[in-house]
């Protein structure tokens, strides 16, 4: 059982997608509602009751404390933060909305905030919609730089991670046309800086394994496919060697995860997207974790979407978010037990 002296902050996400269903669905399986007051939602009461209502459950609003809600579900409870207060009549699943873009930009701010103040061990993140955000004004394209921004962090890296594979990457959203000229040694080199400090902090891998990938076919096969391999993924890979990190490559990409599931390395840095989308998503589209790595506080989230094409179903899967909420928590105890306002999390 986790015993924290502060929450962690679940953020509810798209009121149209499926991160309702999957916090109640949680919750109603025990492995939220496990956690008790450790857990606080940044959400929306009315929204998270049609999730339960959703799912067959007869969930009731309770007025708590400081401004919070107790959602009562069965025999299990959820506390609620309420930070908007959408009806759900209008509020249909699988619609884009700017008013639900705005209500995500506010449960995201306000978990930041609290994680930056100390209240928090960290954030857990549901999945948003990017156009969502942008139709509310955002011009970030998600969750990570926004909260980069907030916190002052020049340098953060986007990690996907499951039991088998963790792969971290040097451009994140953004056309694939445009990844060649994104590319910069300095960006790599921070890369793999970004993702062995954060592997040493706060997943206790004293000395992590990194393979960087090349960008071309076959490495590039010297220069015929293309020059990035030599012009600027093995200066990068020199100097982090220099100063002392265990990296390899460039490694060509169309073979390099076969030996990374193997356990060859403990993590993966790729140059782009779906370089390194594709593999994990393969291998733990249920539970895989994205962490924001090189940020002060602790932030995880769903590796999905807000699957649109699902929500009001009743049949999104919670398992990526229990990952999530089980990856943050293990990652608030390595940071030395304590949060940035000084609160002891033991368990
Ligand atoms: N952490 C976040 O906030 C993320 C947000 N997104 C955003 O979500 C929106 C939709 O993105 P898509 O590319 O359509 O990806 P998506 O992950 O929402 O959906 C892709 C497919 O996976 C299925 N799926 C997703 N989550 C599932 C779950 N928990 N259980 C069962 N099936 C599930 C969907 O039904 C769909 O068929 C976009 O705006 C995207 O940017 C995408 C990934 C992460
Ligand atoms: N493909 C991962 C994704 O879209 C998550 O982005 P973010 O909102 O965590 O920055």
């Amino acid at each position: 059982m986790p015993s924290f002296a502060c929450p962690l902050i679940l953020t509810q996400g798209d009121p149209a997608g499926i991160g309702p269903e999957i916090i109640v669905k949680a919750a109603l399986e025990g492995t939220l509602a496990a956690w008790g007051d450790a857990l606080l939602v940044a959400g929306d009461g009315a929204i998270l009751q049609r999730a339960a209502v959703l799912l067959g459950v007869a969930a009731e609003r309770r007025p708590a404390a400081n401004g919070e809600e107790l959602l009562r579900l069965g025999s299990h409870g959820l506390r609620v933060r309420p930070l908007s207060q959408l009806d759900p009549q209008q509020t249909p699943f699988g619609q884009l909305r700017a008013a639900n873009g705005r209500a995500m930009l506010d449960y995201i701010e306000w978990a930041c905030a609290e994680c930056r103040a100390g209240r928090a061990a960290g954030m857990v993140t549901a999945p948003i919609h990017k156009e969502a955000i942008h139709a509310a004004g955002c011009l970030f394209p998600g969750h990570t730089e926004l909260l980069a921004e907030r916190c002052g962090t020049e340098q953060v890296v986007m990690m996907l991670a499951g039991s088998r594979l963790r792969v971290c990457l040097v451009t994140t959203h953004l056309a694939l046309r445009a990844v060649p000229a994104a590319l910069t040694s300095a960006a790599i080199l921070a890369t793999i800086k970004v993702t062995a400090a954060a592997l040493q902090r706060d997943f206790a891998l004293p000395q992590p394994r990194l393979a960087v990938l090349a960008l071309n076919p076959h490495a590039g096969e010297n220069g015929l496919f293309g020059d990035e391999e030599q012009r600027l993924i093995v200066p990068a890979i020199e100097r982090a060697q220099a100063a002392g990190l265990a990296v390899s490559g460039p490694h060509s990409a169309d073979t390099l995860f076969h030996f990374a599931v193997q356990g060859r390395y403990d993590a993966v840095i790729c140059m782009y997207h779906d370089q390194g989308l594709i593999p994990l998503k393969l291998l733990h589209f249920d539970d895989g974790v994205n962490v924001s790595l090189g940020l002060p506080i602790v932030r995880t989230s769903v590796d999905h979407g807000t699957a649109y094409d699902l929500a009001g179903s009743g049949r999104a899967n919670p398992a990526s978010l229990v990952a999530a909420v089980n990856m943050a928590a293990q990652m608030a105890r390595n940071r030395q037990g304590r949060c940035a306002g000084g609160c002891q999390h033991a368990g």
